[in-house]
């Protein structure tokens, strides 16, 4: 009998595919770094075929070291990171361009127009704003580089993705061109409430509907991987968006609970429930999941640069070997520490949504050094949660607790300054991969493993907590000069 589920995430920064038992217990995982290119200033590019390679070598490979025939295989679980654009040829399967990043600012321009112009309508079909992070603008941007690309996508020709359906097709040698609801609700052509593909934002965008994939449950038949690539066919029998991953694999399952993952990115998501909200103060509402055709929505507050200001430090400042090492720096820093860097390096997010917005390092003096830099960049990151908690909490939604995960919840420091800077407890997740547990667990209540989505609670394991030990009067003060110094910048 398979006994197995194999999980791939496909982040930013890194693949990753990790075996989990009938427990869901993880094995043993295998993990794959992956490249980002920066061809001109605002733009973020991946190689699709690097993509494409890093899941592949990292399911043979995990099979391999650990002895497993696809036939002890039950299902394949995927989540990805969301909004990057593929566009490729449905006969040969070949990527028309690079893909275009989540973090690429390329479109900004236009954005700025579509924001005076549709703000309002699409808000309200997709909860989302006019931002160059969403897939539409970078999908329109793809159509209009060549003169003959709009009629062969009119003609059936080309297909568009989000990363989870690259993937799909690829697994399944182009048998399936389909994607799910919560990858759906980030491309700006998705009405949430109807869901499926708006025909105005369709015409908006000036996309032609041949060229998009249909919109599946999270949890379904979603395909069957092709026999050659792991000897026996898999079926794969769920996807999600990386953060939507998350908010189950926190057992985020009932509204008003809330996790934020630090990865590449951070992203706070908030269960809604079967209500969408519309957030007032600039967060986007979106489809957690979709099961048996009923959609749970979410509110998110999403930040461009969470642990990519770390990779900053390392690849380009070049003051740290390892991600690991801002941790040993930043412990010698105090509050009282004049630098203060805001990291705008790809615009920013919520609840700012400024995408020409540009990094800058303030308050230098004659004693600043690596350390103050690496203190500054991650308690940046601990400010910006703060910033998207205080407009969920003004969206009336209440929060006793942040529940935490990703690569950069490893830094017990920077779990601290965050309950310092948010004034909130901080749960830690003892599984660090929340996000690929969260596919894992919809693959095996598919599967029948877990009938109730409830049973995760009884799968989680006990975080590890951090309370604040900054006091109210002094996290204020930080807190207070952080805003002015944004302010300062956005100007
Ligand atoms: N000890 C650490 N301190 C700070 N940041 C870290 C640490 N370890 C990893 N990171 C950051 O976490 C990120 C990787 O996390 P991960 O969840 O794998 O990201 P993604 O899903 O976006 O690929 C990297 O950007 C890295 O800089
Ligand atoms: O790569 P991550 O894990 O930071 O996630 C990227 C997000 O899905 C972008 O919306």
């Amino acid at each position: 009998m398979p006994d197995y589920i194999i999980a791939v995430d496909q982040g930013t920064s890194s693949s990753r595919a990790i075996l989990y038992n009938r427990q869901l217990q993880p094995i043993a995982s295998h993990n794959e770094e992956l490249a980002l290119s920066y061809p001109h200033s605002g733009w973020v590019e991946q190689d699709p075929e690097a993509i494409w390679q890093s899941v592949l070598n990292c399911i043979q490979q995990l099979m391999r070291q650990n002895e497993i025939k696809a036939t002890q295989v039950a299902a394949l679980a995927l989540t990805n990171q969301r909004e990057t654009t593929l566009l490729w040829d449905k006969a040969t399967g070949k990527a028309l361009y690079p893909a275009i990043v989540w973090q690429d600012r390329r479109t900004a321009d236009q954005c700025v127009e579509l924001k005076q112009s549709h703000e309002a309508i699409l808000r309200q079909k997709t909860g989302l704003l006019a931002d160059p992070y969403f897939s539409a603008t970078k999908l329109q941007w793809m159509l209009d580089q060549q003169a003959d690309i709009r009629r062969r996508a009119g003609a059936g020709e080309l297909c568009f993705g989000t990363i989870d359906c690259f993937l799909l097709w690829r697994l399944t040698a182009g048998k399936v061109h389909a994607t799910e609801a919560s990858n759906a609700s980030r491309t700006l052509l998705f009405n949430i409430h109807q869901q499926q593909w708006d025909p105005e934002l369709l015409s908006l965008f000036n996309i032609p509907a041949a060229l998009l994939p249909q919109v599946c449950d999270s949890a379904a038949e979603l395909g069957i991987t092709m026999p050659d690539l792991f000897g026996h066919p898999i079926p794969i029998l769920s996807i999600l968006g990386d953060q939507q991953a998350a908010l189950l694999g926190q057992a985020c399952i009932e509204p008003g609970m809330l996790k934020s993952t630090y990865g590449t990115g951070c992203f706070a998501v908030v269960n809604t429930g079967k209500q969408v909200l519309n957030s007032q103060h600039q967060l986007l509402s979106t489809v957690a999941w979709r099961i048996k055709g009923e959609c749970t929505y979410a509110l998110e507050g999403s930040i461009f640069m969470a642990g990519a200001t770390v990779q900053w430090l390392r690849d380009k400042l070049g003051i740290i070997r390892q991600a690991s090492d801002t941790e040993t720096l930043a412990k010698k820093v105090s509050y009282q520490q004049s630098e203060l860097l805001i990291p705008a390096f790809t615009g920013l997010g919520a609840p700012h949504w400024q995408p020409k917005a540009q990094a800058a390092l303030f308050g230098l003096t004659r004693n600043s050094g690596r350390e103050e830099i690496c203190a500054a960049a991650l308690r940046s990151v601990a400010y910006q949660t703060q910033d998207l908690l205080q407009a969920m909490r003004k969206d009336g939604i209440e929060l006793s607790d942040i529940r935490v995960d990703g690569g950069m919840t490893t830094n017990q420091w920077f779990l601290q300054a965050l309950a310092d800077l948010t004034q909130t407890k901080v749960l830690s997740s003892k599984q660090p991969d929340a996000t690929a547990f969260g596919t894992a667990f919809l693959a095996a209540y598919q599967l029948g493993w877990y009938p109730q989505l409830s049973a995760i609670n009884t799968l989680r394991q006990k975080p590890t907590q951090f309370t604040p030990e900054l006091s109210p009067h002094q996290q204020a003060i930080c807190y207070q000069n952080w805003c002015q110094t944004i302010n300062k910048l956005l100007a």
